[in-house]
């Protein structure tokens, strides 16, 4: 989609979709789609509002980011199948400046006003500019108390969703400096719950397994799909409570994701063959036992301190700073509890579920997974000590 294009809601089949008034107990799960220059996002999008999927959604478009001189951004809201199409358009104001600011006090507010004027949508995708790093964004969608007691109350983050180009990925994390070192092509996928790997149709097999094996290692908790044009079914971006507080699917880990003979191994006895690192961005993937009272305060404190102090518990500062981009992690506690961690750079939460887990086919092996900077090995014994001192 062009900058100049307008983004639309579709209201595919009428009657299957009713614009509802916004239920004030049901929230609308919001999902970013962010993507490094050119990768396929606004392919994808156009797609998604030109195809026939019974969903009414809702696209927000923005280019903040892409120019300190920002224009006010118009989304006008259309149905498709909308008869009176002109009469159905609406016009909602973005204010000017950086994204997280806008999205802060203007862009959500803007939302829920166009909820209240339109009715609920069943989806709000965000797609963010090329060079937007999705975290700071993810953080404010994100469900806390600031915004369940004010702006957000009627939206949760469902997900971020993340294309990466097939063909130039490689290169551009490469060549994609910022000013810590680190390039916001690699936040994005350090920050993804879903990759597309899109392109595949004009990349070598080699260049397509080179990342997606890359992409493993930097972010084992995203889905990756491969596709072309942004062809994918829908429930794969959509719905997939990636932030979710309550049941949540164990940690993915797809076949790809798996360490053998030369790859990382979590168990706490085996020793790691290596670390993969790229510009100082790693995944931390450890296996967590059943874990005793005090073992879960020491792990609250162990992730509070990296989190927020980014240091080890007992460090004074480290030399080397830790920072994490998204953390998630589900474990047991010696009641049989089940507990989900949930995280986006300095904001965590761990909620305890309240439906059995066998029930709900989660497996007794906890994990905890950490995304970010300075994972070194030190940080790997530290919380595997922590870990293993339960057993
Ligand atoms: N061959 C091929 N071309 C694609 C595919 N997806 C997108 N393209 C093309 O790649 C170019 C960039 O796609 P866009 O969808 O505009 O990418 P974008 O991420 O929105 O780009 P920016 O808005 O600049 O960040 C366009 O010419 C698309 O037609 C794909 O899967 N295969």
């Amino acid at each position: 989609m062009d900058e100049d294009d307008i983004p639309m809601l579709v209201e595919t089949v009428p009657g299957i979709t009713e614009a509802a008034p916004a239920e004030n107990t049901k929230t609308v799960p919001l999902t970013i789609i962010c993507g490094f220059l050119g990768a396929g996002k606004s392919t994808l999008i156009r797609r998604i509002l030109s195809e026939r999927h019974g969903y009414r959604i809702a696209v927000i478009m923005n280019d903040f980011g892409d120019t300190a001189d920002i224009e006010a951004k118009t989304i006008n809201v259309a149905g498709p199948e909308d008869p009176n199409i002109e009469g159905s358009e609406e016009v909602l104001e973005l204010a000017n400046g950086c994204l997280c600011c806008s999205i802060k006090d203007t862009g959500v507010a803007a939302i829920e006003k166009l909820m209240q004027r339109k009715g609920a949508f069943d989806h709000i995708l965000l797609e963010t500019t090329g060079l937007a790093d999705p975290g700071p964004i993810a953080s404010l969608f994100w469900q806390n108390e600031e915004y369940s007691m004010g702006l957000g109350r009627d939206i949760h983050l469902d997900g971020v969703v993340c294309v990466v180009d097939a063909v130039f990925a490689q290169q551009q994390i490469e060549e994609d400096h910022s000013e810590d070192g680190i390039g916001e092509s690699l936040r994005q996928i350090a920050c993804a719950d879903v990759i597309l790997l899109n392109k595949t149709d004009i990349a070598p097999i080699e260049r397509i397994t080179a990342i997606e094996s890359q992409i493993a290692q930097l972010n084992p908790t995203a889905i990756v799909h491969r596709t072309v044009r942004g062809q994918i079914d829908l429930k794969h971006l959509m719905g997939i409570k990636a932030y979710a507080t309550g049941p949540i699917p164990t940690v993915p880990v797809s076949p790809h994701h798996e360490h053998s003979e030369d790859e990382e191994c979590d168990h706490p006895d085996h020793k790691p063959a290596h670390h993969y690192e790229l510009r100082g961005i790693s995944s931390l993937q450890i296996t967590c036992p059943t874990l005793s009272d005090s073992s879960m305060d020491a792990l609250d404190e162990w992730i509070r301190t990296v989190l927020w102090e980014g240091h080890l518990p007992g460090e004074e500062t480290s030399a080397q700073g830790i920072t994490i981009l998204r953390c998630k992690g589900m474990f047991r506690d010696e009641s049989g509890k089940t507990h989900i961690l949930q995280g986006v750079r300095d904001m965590y939460e761990i909620t305890t579920l309240e439906d059995k887990a066998e029930e709900m086919g989660i497996p007794d092996e906890g994990k905890v997974v950490f995304i970010g900077k300075g994972l070194v090995e030190r940080v790997r014994k530290s919380l595997v000590g922590l870990l293993s001192s339960s057993l």
